[in-house]
């Protein structure tokens, strides 16, 4: 991707963007709300107008593809997207196989093959038959991500999949990607909010702030403490977590007990499993507290 500039309703958002996207790696495109992360993923897409520079996918300009043929090499997960009312979960996965398809072909047997997969692979086969308005947010959000799988392409673009989902399924989610990197070798550039997933669960990451990249490379080296406090306009320390290092909004609840937790135990931003469990009983007779005492009020 190089020089790539993207004017829309008249306002610059990406401003002469140049980056690399390594084939066979997870990509986080991370950076606050607005900096124009789904900008970019529409744009490697096809789905949005370059104004100036280009991206070359397999030597050839995305320009240069016609609809079809770029549908055939990458699938894009949106952020925001809306379903006829009666379609089932199977209806909608059968759009996936489209780019495969002639017009008015019957599915093959290797379509129906691809769709089975794609429903197994995002845990929705036992909803194939049911109409998507009768699911949850998070169910819904799953069949469209076996939508794009059943697109079968070697690249997926993730906006903000994790979105609806609660936590075990977000987790769920987080391995799905991750199979479909480490087992199928497929690419993935993906936008993620929450930057402990993205660094765990990528090798790369491009940081965008204000429609300019920031940052990019490994995700250990693009997600330092003070770059993320720095563009994110929050504090945020790197705390250890059963081995594991995390990035941690010092929100101020959490400064107070943090503060005296670093006190009683003399450590300084580490937390092992039985003192953290101590914090966050504090942090809860805290609340507690709180609560009572605006009741008083
Ligand atoms: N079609 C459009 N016309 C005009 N401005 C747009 C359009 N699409 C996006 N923008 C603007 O471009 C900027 C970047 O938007 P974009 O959705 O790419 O940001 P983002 O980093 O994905 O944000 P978020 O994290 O909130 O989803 C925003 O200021 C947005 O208002």
């Amino acid at each position: 991707m190089n020089k790539l500039t993207c004017r829309l309703g008249g306002k610059l958002i990406l401003d002469n963007i140049s980056c690399e996207f390594q084939e066979g790696k997870v990509t986080a495109l991370i950076g606050p709300n607005g900096s124009g992360k789904s900008t970019l993923l529409k744009l490697i897409a096809g789905l949005e107008k370059i104004n100036t520079g280009e991206i070359q996918l397999s030597g050839k300009g995305i320009t240069q593809y016609s609809r079809a043929d770029l549908a055939l090499k990458l699938a894009m997960l949106p952020q925001r997207h809306s379903t006829p009312v009666g379609l089932t979960v199977a209806d909608l996965v059968e759009f996936g196989r489209h780019p495969h398809r002639r017009w008015f072909a019957p599915l093959t047997k290797k379509d129906k093959e691809k769709m089975h997969w794609a429903m197994q692979e995002a845990g929705v086969l036992e909803f194939a038959d049911l109409a998507i308005e009768t699911l949850s947010g998070g169910e819904a959000q799953r069949c469209w991500l076996a939508m794009v799988l059943a697109q079968d392409t070697d690249i997926v673009l993730l906006d903000e999949p994790t979105s609806w989902l609660d936590i075990g399924h977000q987790v769920e989610l987080l391995h799905i990607v991750k199979r479909l990197n480490e087992q199928y070798g497929k690419t993935i550039i993906w936008v993620l909010h929450d930057l402990n997933h993205a660094q765990e669960f990528s090798h790369h990451a491009i940081m965008l702030e204000k429609g300019k990249v920031v940052a990019s490379g490994d995700i250990d080296l693009v997600l330092t403490a003070e770059r993320v406090s720095q563009v994110y306009n929050t504090s945020v320390t790197r705390v250890e977590v059963e081995g594991q290092t995390l990035l941690w909004p010092r929100t101020n609840a959490v400064k107070l007990n943090a503060a005296k937790f670093i006190a009683n135990t003399e450590s300084s931003t580490n937390i092992d499993s039985t003192t953290n469990t101590k914090l966050n009983a504090k942090t809860e007779s805290n609340a507690k507290t709180e609560s009572n005492a605006k009741r008083k009020d």
